[in-house]
């Protein structure tokens, strides 16, 4: 979009450049240039609405100088590709600001400029560095940022002020979850996407409570050399490490680039090591390169892990974000996953969680099936297909002891309906074993036998939960498990995952599934408090032959007892005026598993004082998994 030069005033006028204005003071002077039609009142209403809403201001340079003590030395805070950053003060409102002044090398026109400048400001999200204004000013080219207090994730990672704690698993969780959030925004939220190019840890900018803020992005059309082919850009050379591979093959950058470059951020925040470091010996130099042969070996994961972690994180933790990590960093851009399905997967393992393990992540909060199979490889994901509706969640999170009972109370009455509506199914394809078309004839008489079954089951559990006596027993739901045969074990690998997900007619999360995910600021230490929605729908596909329309429902419980480990699959026909009886069930899987799993010990160290120096891995070991089936037994 191109907007016109004396929409901003500080680029001529003289008034302009003794006070701050922002654009939409100024918009009585726009004119139109010969690259814009003749603006209609309405068009032009439109586009004061647009700098309006960005509330973008401009200043002149005097102001910046005054701001930055004259650009003077102890105000530089750095400098990047595009040139030096300064820390200021703004004289007006006292605000606390970071001013790039952009490099001359190939310098962009005033109205070039202003477009840029203009659908930067565009970009807003918590996770984003605010771009608060700019200033063109004769050759001065300047951008005026929110001030971000606590210096660059690189900092935090290699360059601690002594005296400085190392950040803790959860926080570098938090920070992985954040910056995805802000690519999400970027990828998936805009419109066109906008491609980063250049995510790094230099450009993760962290506040004083560590909320990660990213920098830089969308200034590629301003970069220098961009207007100037002979001028070879610093930024290069700086995102060496971080580039994918496509790039070096000279490829068109997609957004799976930048989920390339992100896989190299969390890698870094895993182990602790730099992208690239010439100070390590060759075959460690590159980490990309030095971890690759280590993701196809689990065993090895722990090893990965930064030492300065002194190995507080539980196992299952790193080994879900080592196989996100992995799944970033693969060669071809479409096996890469989408940042939505990273962040979703980072919600979860930023979330603190009493025993420090983090929950098991609902297959169907995925867009993308692929993130799914590769954390259900490490426990990490449920394989149920699934969808969680906000009042699940609300339930979930809600620590009422009321709604937990109502929620088992249900969870009890759909047992029973499923163990009635299974145990029909064995008798039917018991009938259909003896004859062959015996079950077409019967179909309707059993329709309604299992009908009334199912009645009576609700009736009677009802009941039964209404004295408050006598609970289902687990190994029923075991038994109506087996009769839908359906196997499942933590260590599932993809067949089995197809396996369920066909057994229970469940198109994959591309196809059928929406997720949404909000998550605000308040993302802390409380699993209670994260605010947090995952949304999901499967959807029918009226295209395809589906003798029966399934709608699948289910929800994650993330339950606090270590020591029950069960799954329930409960699947019951449901009476519905508007559809078809025959046609319709609802399937509800809900896969409850152990805080504690195997493979969710805790690694912790916390004998700081080991004489050897080297600390020793403290595996806590876990609860003995309880499968109530074999207790049955
Ligand atoms: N909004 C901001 N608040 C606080 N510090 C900032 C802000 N923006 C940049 N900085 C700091 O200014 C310095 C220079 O930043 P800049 O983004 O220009 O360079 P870079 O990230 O080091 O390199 P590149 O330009 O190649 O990305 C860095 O130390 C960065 O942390």
């Amino acid at each position: 979009m191109i907007i016109m030069m004396n929409c901003f005033p500080c680029f001529t006028s003289q008034k302009s450049r003794n006070s701050p204005c922002t654009t939409n003071e100024t918009n009585e002077n726009v004119e139109h240039d010969e690259f814009r039609p003749p603006v209609a009142a309405t068009t032009k209403r439109i586009e004061e609405r647009e700098t309006e809403q960005t509330s973008l201001k401009t200043f002149n340079f005097r102001e910046l100088a005054t701001a930055t003590k004259n650009f003077r030395q102890e105000c530089l805070l750095g400098e990047g590709g595009f040139g030096r950053v300064y820390k200021g003060t703004l004289q007006s409102t006292g605000q606390l600001v970071a001013v790039k002044q952009l490099d001359k090398h190939g310098l962009h026109g005033n109205k070039e400029f202003q477009a840029e400048v203009l659908s930067l400001a565009k970009l807003e999200h918590p996770n984003l560095v605010k771009l608060i204004g700019y200033c063109a000013d004769g050759d001065q080219r300047l951008l005026v940022f929110e001030y971000v207090s606590g210096g660059s994730l690189q900092d935090h990672l290699y360059e601690q002020k002594s005296g400085q704690k190392p950040m803790d698993w959860i926080t570098r969780m938090k920070i992985a979850f954040g910056a995805a959030q802000g690519l999400d925004y970027l990828h998936d939220k805009v419109n066109p996407p906008v491609i980063y190019r250049d995510l790094k840890a230099s450009n993760i900018l962290l506040d004083a409570e560590f909320y990660p803020k990213l920098c830089d992005f969308g200034l590629h059309n301003l970069e220098p050399g961009t207007c100037d082919s002979l001028f070879l850009s610093s930024r290069v050379m700086d995102t060496y490490g971080y580039s994918a591979p496509e790039y070096t093959r000279g490829d068109d950058l997609t957004v799976k680039s930048d989920v390339y470059s992100f896989g190299v951020v969390l890698l870094e925040l895993i182990t602790g090591r730099r992208a690239i470091d010439t100070t390590k010996s060759n075959d460690e130099q590159n980490l990309v390169a030095w971890a690759q042969p280590i993701f196809r070996d689990p065993k090895r994961y722990p090893d990965m892990a930064d030492p300065l972690l002194r190995k507080n994180f539980s196992e299952r933790g790193l080994n879900q974000a080592v196989a996100i990590t992995s799944m970033c960093l693969q060669e071809e851009p479409t096996a890469r996953p989408l940042i939505s399905d990273v962040m979703v997967a980072l919600s979860f393992l930023s979330m603190s969680t009493e025993d420090g393990i983090p929950a098991t992540v609902p297959m169907s909060s995925f867009r993308d099936k692929s993130m799914s199979i590769a954390l259900s490889r490490h426990g990490s994901c449920s394989v149920t297909p699934f969808c969680l509706s906000r009042k699940d969640v609300n339930n979930k999170s809600s620590s009422s002891s009321d709604s937990e009972d109502e929620e088992e109370e249900k969870a009890e009455k759909e047992e029973e309906e499923e163990s009635v509506r299974s145990k029909k199914k064995e008798e039917q394809e018991e009938t259909a074993g003896d004859s062959d078309d015996g079950s077409d004839s019967n179909s309707e008489k059993d329709q309604e036998e299992e009908h009334s079954q199912l009645e009576k089951a609700r009736e009677s559990s009802s009941s039964s939960s209404d004295s408050g006596s006598e609970r289902r027993s687990i190994d029923e739901t075991n038994a109506t498990a087996q009769s839908l045969k359906i196997k499942y074990s933590y260590s599932s690998e993809e067949e089995d995952n197809e396996k369920l997900s066909s057994k229970s007619s469940c198109k994959s999360n591309e196809e059928s599934t929406f997720s949404r995910y909000d998550s605000d600021r308040d993302h802390d230490d409380s699993s209670r408090n994260t605010s947090m929605r995952i949304n999901s729908l499967a959807h029918d596909d009226n295209e395809e032959d589906e003798e029966e329309n399934l709608e699948t429902r289910s929800y994650r419980d993330h339950d606090d007892s270590p020591r029950n480990t069960s799954m329930r699959i409960n699947s019951l026909a449901h009476d519905d005026d508007e559809e078809d009886e025959e046609e319709n069930h609802e399937t509800r899987l809900e896969h409850i598993h152990s805080s504690k799993s195997e493979d969710q010990s805790v690694y912790s160290d916390d004998d700081a004082g080991e004489a050897s120096g080297e600390s020793s891995l403290h595996r806590m070991e876990p609860e003995e998994e309880e499968h109530i089936s074999s207790d049955h037994d």
